[in-house]
């Protein structure tokens, strides 16, 4: 094995923290071509798919990638933007947000990368290491933990590094469904949504599913997103009737966790619930699984079934809110990290002229 080493490599120089936000992933176009080797990349991931691998190989080359790769790039192009894919921009808004607020914190790097696709965890991690990194937060900006999403993260971190010679100091999030900043975040976004456009019957919070099986196994998700919705219609005032949780974007033939949204949906309107409104607190990002999926596709089966309003309240993106409670994920990270004593008091020397600038 021959290890990597940082090519710019002095004895001499400052130590830095690391900080990696990570996301999904999305093609690099929408096209099936772009489509293919992403989709290869992600279903390959055990995490993702628990199916034995012999029989999956057979399934996913056979059937799934030449299918799916032409029906996906049929949905990414409705969503594809000037700036790309919607995930990618996001993802890279709130980045360049938690940069700019730390950027008195000369001793702090922070980066973005995609678990899937480009760029990779394997480049930016590599970059961070390279820039003088020795302490490194992950933060995977999923907000609720899933062996599918967070747990596969963590394998790909842990590939990198069993790779590098120096290996950081390491912090990885785990879920951030309690932090009461990011709570916040969410009950301001539906209380603006409330002040512009009204209640509606019933406030729908949609989670990506994941197969039952997994849930059955151990994984935590699907009870965090049931928390994340109760602690959030406790700080909006709602009762049992006015909300509820739904999973969405199954994904093959097996049971997956429910009530499924699209069911759902078609389902309300002849119980007398005329009007919805949809919000997506597992995504932190708009992409495609909300912005097609919650905004045209589930919108559709509501109003043909005889629904009368249907609106959707967008993911917290780069909102400040949002940045203001990662930020605050980092900070309690990173406590007791400070490089050194110089350095701290550098650090606070900056603020206070910050500060006086600002009076
Ligand atoms: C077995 C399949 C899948 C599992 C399990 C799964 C879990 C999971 N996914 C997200 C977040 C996102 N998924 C996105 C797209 C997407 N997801 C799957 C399959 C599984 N996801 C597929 C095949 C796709 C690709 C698109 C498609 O063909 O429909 C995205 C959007 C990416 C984008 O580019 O916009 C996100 C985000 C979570 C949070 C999760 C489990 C908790
Ligand atoms: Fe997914
Ligand atoms: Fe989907």
């Amino acid at each position: 094995m021959k290890y990597t080493n940082n090519p710019d490599f002095s004895h001499q120089q400052k130590d830095k923290i690391g900080v990696l936000f990570t996301n999904l992933g999305t093609p690099d176009a929408p096209t099936p071509g772009a489509l293919k080797p992403y989709l290869k990349e992600f279903l390959s991931d055990p995490r993702v798919v628990e199916v034995p691998r012999v029989i999956w190989w057979m399934v996913l080359n056979g059937v799934i990638l030449p299918f799916r790769s032409r029906r996906s790039a049929g949905a990414y192009k409705t969503v594809w933007t000037e700036r790309g894919s919607p995930l990618m921009f996001n993802t890279e808004a709130i980045s360049n947000g938690v940069a700019k607020r730390l950027e008195n914190r000369s001793d702090i790097i922070v980066d973005f990368a995609m678990r899937y696709g480009n760029p990779s965890i394997e480049s930016k991690l590599t970059g961070l290491l390279n820039r003088g990194a020795r302490k490194v937060v992950v933060v995977p900006l999923y907000p609720q933990y899933s062996a599918t999403t967070t747990a596969s993260t963590f394998d790909a971190v842990a590939e990198v590094l069993r790779k590098t010679r120096f290996i950081p100091e390491l912090r990885f999030v785990n879920h951030y469904t309690d932090s009461e900043k990011w709570l916040n975040a969410l009950v301001n976004k539906v209380k603006a949504h409330w002040q512009e456009h009204g209640r509606a019957d019933k406030l729908i919070f949609s989670y990506h599913g994941i197969p039952a099986r997994y849930w059955h196994n151990g994984d935590p998700y699907a009870c965090q997103c049931h928390k994340t919705s109760r602690l959030l219609a406790e700080r909006l005032g709602l009762d049992k009737d006015e909300y509820m949780t739904c999973f969405q974007s199954r994904f093959g033939k097996e049971e997956w966790v429910k009530p499924y949204l699209d069911e759902t949906l078609k389902g309300l309107p002849e119980q007398g619930v005329k009007s919805v409104q949809v919000m997506c607190p597992g995504f932190s990002a708009d992409c495609l699984e909300t912005i097609e999926e919650i905004g045209e596709e589930n919108h559709e089966y509501f109003m043909e079934a005889g629904g009368q309003r249907y609106e959707y309240i967008e993911c917290l993106n780069d909102d400040k809110g949002h940045i203001d409670a990662l930020v605050d994920i980092v900070e309690q990270q990173i406590s007791g990290w400070e490089i050194n004593a110089d350095t701290k008091l550098r650090h606070q020397r900056a603020e206070q002229v910050r500060l006086n600038k600002s009076k």
